[in-house]
């Protein structure tokens, strides 16, 4: 950008402040939807899907609890059962018999009778025990026994079978005459629970397990929590647990070991008195809409950018334009007067500072209303083109040539003293003289007068100029086609 030209205004502040509102305005709008997404995934997930879970898990357990009942009450009314019992528990082996046939034929795990009159336990294997009130493992019987219902469903570890943890069906026989006699029923492995679970678990990417009535976890599917924890020593769900189990369902939040936060859903299972937990990971299910946000923030800091590049690279042309027009003298495309004196200004600064040599040269065109007059103005303005561009082509690049009026053109030579400049002004007017310009196929010969003032130290620049008007007059009044030195102030 040439020295004087002084901006108009300050871009770099009207692009900050669009930067800044376009970036707040991006940043706002993206965490404002992220906030309403992440509100509606978690509604979602505490209403919705961690419910279906649970009340899914639920009724697939009880739907698999249905025909282990049902073949309970089957044994519980068998006729064979019921008469063996009555006529003394003869034959062992034939109790034995029936209850393996039963087991196998059902794919069950256990199959068992208690004998109320005895006090003796057969399994398919033959007398497992004599029962007794003392024996805590024993006692599911008698609490069975003082069932006002037919049967109980009991979660208990299998004496018969390494422990194993089974869900027995305690069914209440009865005699011909509706006499209490013993308890009889199946043992399933908790396996088709634990594969329901681990299958749930896989499918909907959340962990599920059971809790007993005292905060125990009772049983998992793959990999989740560990068994037989009690949950009352955990940081997370601990200090919430006794509510949660008094409060037998609902929906909580805690923070595990690695500080994520968990959604659980609690739901009472009074079949096998135990708790159904289904829980699921927050930032897990926050995952993709943050992975969104990041995207869309990413995508407004591009789209900020170019933005403000496009608005930087209109407000540069639209700026230089308005200089352009500002500075520029539109038909010679040379500085017009108001440029030439903010930029004088500063030339006398620097003069005064470091005082070399600057001659004022007014250029005026000899009869230019004769040219109007015969060619038409549009022909007079390509000659006072033509008479600029020769002048520039011809200065040095550190000369000034301004449009000081109509047809009269002040040229500023720098670093000249008033010899150079008479010889410069000299050559400018033989070189304009010497070739006439064409002008729409019509050659227009066309002469200048040139008056020449060198510049003195404290002297305003209209001073400097008004001695080279002087200087000027006396050419034209002298016949025009010559230059002359101003006389001295
Ligand atoms: N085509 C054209 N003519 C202009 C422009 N500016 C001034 N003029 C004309 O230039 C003419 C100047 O005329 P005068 O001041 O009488 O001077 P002159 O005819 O050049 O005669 P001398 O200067 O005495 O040699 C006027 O007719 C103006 O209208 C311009 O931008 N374009």
């Amino acid at each position: 950008m040439p020295p004087y030209r002084h901006r108009l205004f300050n871009h770099s502040r009207l692009l900050l402040i669009l930067g800044l509102l376009l970036t707040v305005g991006f940043l706002v709008t993206s965490f404002i939807s992220y906030e309403v997404s992440k509100r509606s995934i978690l509604e979602a997930i505490v209403e919705q899907s961690l419910p279906l879970t649970s009340s899914n898990i639920y009724s697939e357990i009880q739907k698999d609890l249905v025909r282990p009942v049902l073949i309970s009450s089957t044994m519980a009314h068998d006729t064979f059962l019921r008469r063996w019992v009555l006529q003394g528990e003869a034959d062992v082996e034939e109790m034995t018999h029936y209850l393996r046939e039963v087991r196998q034929r059902y794919g069950a795990f256990a199959s068992f009778f208690v004998s109320e009159r005895s006090g003796i336990y057969y399994t398919g294997d033959g007398v497992l025990k004599q029962i007794s009130p003392d024996e805590p493992r024993d006692a599911w019987y008698y609490r069975t026994r003082a069932l006002t219902e037919d049967y109980e469903i009991n979660v208990d570890p299998d004496l018969a079978n390494q422990d194993a943890l089974t869900i027995f069906i305690n069914y209440r026989v009865y005699d011909f005459d509706g006499n209490y006699i013993g308890a009889t029923g199946i043992g399933l492995t908790v396996d088709a629970v634990r594969r329901l679970v681990t299958e749930h678990q896989q499918r909907f990417n959340r962990k599920i397990y059971f809790v007993n009535k005292a905060g125990k976890v009772v049983l998992v599917g793959n990999s989740t929590k560990a068994l037989n924890v009690d949950l009352h020593d955990g940081a997370g769900i601990g200090p919430q647990l006794e509510h949660i189990l008094a409060a037998e369902s609902g929906s909580y939040q805690y923070a595990d070991a690695d500080g994520n936060t968990q959604i659980l859903q609690v739901n009472y299972l009074p079949e096998l008195k135990w708790y159904l937990f289904v829980e699921q990971g927050q930032d897990a299910a926050l995952d993709g809409i943050q992975r969104t946000l990041w995207i869309n923030i990413l995508i407004s800091l591009l789209i900020t950018a170019v933005v403000i590049s496009l608005a930087h690279v209109a407000l540069r042309n639209y700026q230089h334009r308005i200089e352009e027009m500002a500075t520029i003298d539109k038909l010679t495309g040379l500085l017009n007067r108001n440029a030439f004196t903010m930029l004088m200004k500063k030339l006398l600064a620097d003069h005064k500072r470091d005082p070399q040599p600057m001659a004022f040269l007014l250029a005026d065109i000899d009869f230019f209303k004769q040219i109007n007059d015969r060619h038409g103005h549009m022909a007079g303005d390509e000659v006072l083109a033509g008479i600029a561009k020769r002048l520039l082509d011809a200065l040095r690049e550190s000369d000034l040539v301004v449009r000081w009026g109509g047809e009269e053109l002040l040229i500023l030579l720098r670093h000249c003293d008033l010899s150079e400049a008479l010889r410069i002004a000299e050559s400018l007017r033989r070189g304009i003289g010497e070739e006439a310009f064409a002008v729409n196929g019509q050659a227009i010969p066309v002469t200048i007068s040139i008056g020449v003032a060198a510049y003195h130290a404290g002297e305003t620049t209209e001073q400097a100029v008004s001695r080279a008007d002087a200087a000027l007059y006396q050419a034209k009044n002298a016949g025009r086609n010559r230059v002359c030195v101003a006389p001295e102030a």
